[in-house]
């Protein structure tokens, strides 16, 4: 068996990934375990640092009100969702997605994102005027309107979000075709970029691997969006594999051809689903690529009401986790990271009592300190949500 990753060679090479005395091809450098093949022990070496963007206040919680008992919902409280993406800041996530300026009829899990800003403000204190600190808190918008009310709700970071399949477009943002998706997120992030408060667009294309509702995607119609994004002024192209089922094969497609339609690996981003156990393996693939910026989840949560099937992102604390592993840092806060995660379980699982201790234990200055920081201690957090699912579920 052998495992191909058809890697851009020359331009890992000059990015430094390979070593330049190598004179091996890319994918005999990468995974060489085929028989009779050379057997070489080295593999490409990781870029230093990945940051990591936390989305699970936003993406990981979007969810909720559809779930099968409501007692989760009622707790989705802005505060609660703010001091949730609080903590992940403090954790020292790169960025934290703390809110959603969409129709809450539509959302209901996002309600009140303009308030979710306003606890920020207050939980952060002096920080909040610190363009710097004050930035690493991004909100979602899909048009306009959203991009006016983040900007109105003094939102320096805005991520808008397309996608290149009629179908998903239609039931996510309801237009008829993915181009009219991309002209209401062109539209979005013109508006974000205008304005001189704002420090960084990031640009989402939804279903960039496969679609829910259909089939396979094209790497033509991701680079096609990922230009006019960046035409219009994002900063960041994210690349979101919306139910799951991204390949490093098909990542290595799309980076081709965002690539050859001018885009550095240094302003693109991925987002990945766990729903098939792929998103570690396509992490790495990534990492390989040259990308480093990753997007998670802590505690594993998410989903898309509008992608059905799709099950949780990629853990933070299984990506901090890896991350470590392959000698990358993250600059993650491991302890502080473990605390977010039990209060995003709490709060997924409508678990009350959890969540009021833990909101005393911090304010006694107890949460995410003392003990250790081994960040190996993360993935029993990942897991007790995955346990806690079907429990919830009734099932
Ligand atoms: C996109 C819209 C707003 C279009 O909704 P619409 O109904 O087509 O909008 P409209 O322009 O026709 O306006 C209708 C009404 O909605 C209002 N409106 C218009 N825009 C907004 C707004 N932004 N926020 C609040 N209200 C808004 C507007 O003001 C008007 O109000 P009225 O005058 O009738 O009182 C709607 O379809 C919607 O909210 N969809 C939800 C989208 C969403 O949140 N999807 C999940 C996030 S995407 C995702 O998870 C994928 C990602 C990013 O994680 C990556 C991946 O995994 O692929």
């Amino acid at each position: 068996m052998m495992f191909q990753l058809r890697m851009p060679f020359m331009a890992s090479l000059q990015r430094g990934h390979l070593s330049r005395n190598s004179h091996l091809s890319a994918a005999g450098v990468f995974f060489s375990y085929g028989p009779g093949h050379s057997c070489f022990h080295t593999l490409p070496l990781p870029p230093s640092h990945v940051n990591i963007n936390e989305v699970g206040p936003r993406d990981g919680l979007q969810n909720e009100s559809s779930c099968s008992d409501n007692r989760s919902s009622a707790l989705l409280t802005p505060y609660r969702r703010a001091f949730l993406a609080f903590l992940l800041k403090q954790a020292n996530c790169h960025t934290v997605e703390a809110a959603a300026f969409v129709r809450e009829d539509k959302v209901p899990a996002m309600a009140g994102a303009a308030q979710v800003f306003e606890h920020l403000r207050t939980l952060e204190g002096e920080n909040a005027n610190k363009r710097d600190v004050w930035a690493r808190y991004v909100a979602l918008v899909p048009n306009r309107k959203g991009a006016e009310k983040a900007i109105d709700a003094g939102v320096n970071s805005l991520a808008v979000v397309t996608c290149v399949s009629d179908a998903f477009a239609n039931k996510n943002v309801g237009t008829k075709t993915w181009q009219d998706n991309l002209r209401l997120a062109c539209e979005a992030a013109t508006t974000a970029a205008r304005n001189a408060d704002v420090q960084r667009v990031r640009g989402y294309i939804s279903c960039s691997f496969a679609c829910p509702y259909d089939t396979l995607t094209r790497a033509e119609d991701v680079a096609h969006s990922a230009a006019a994004l960046a035409d219009a002024g994002c900063t960041e192209i994210v690349l979101g594999d919306t139910d799951g089922r991204a390949s490093v094969r098909r990542l290595e497609e799309n980076v081709t051809a965002l690539s050859r339609a001018g885009l550095e690996q240094d302003t693109i981003g991925v987002h990945f689903h766990d729903t098939f156990g792929q998103a570690l393996a396509n992490v790495y693939a990534s990492l390989a690529l040259g990308i480093t910026s990753v997007d998670a989840s802590c505690a594993g949560l998410g989903g898309c009401p509008f992608a059905p099937g799709a099950t949780g992102n990629l853990a933070t604390e299984d990506l901090a986790f890896f991350a470590e592993g392959a000698g990358v840092s993250t600059g993650v806060d491991a302890r502080r990271l473990l605390a977010a995660g039990r209060y995003a379980h709490a709060l997924a699982c409508g678990d009350e009592r959890l969540l009021v201790k833990l909101e005393q234990d911090w304010r006694d200055g107890k949460l995410g300190s003392g003990g250790d920081a081994d960040v190996a201690k993360a993935r029993p957090v990942a897991g007790r949500a995955a346990r806690a699912w079907p429990r919830k579920l009734g099932m």
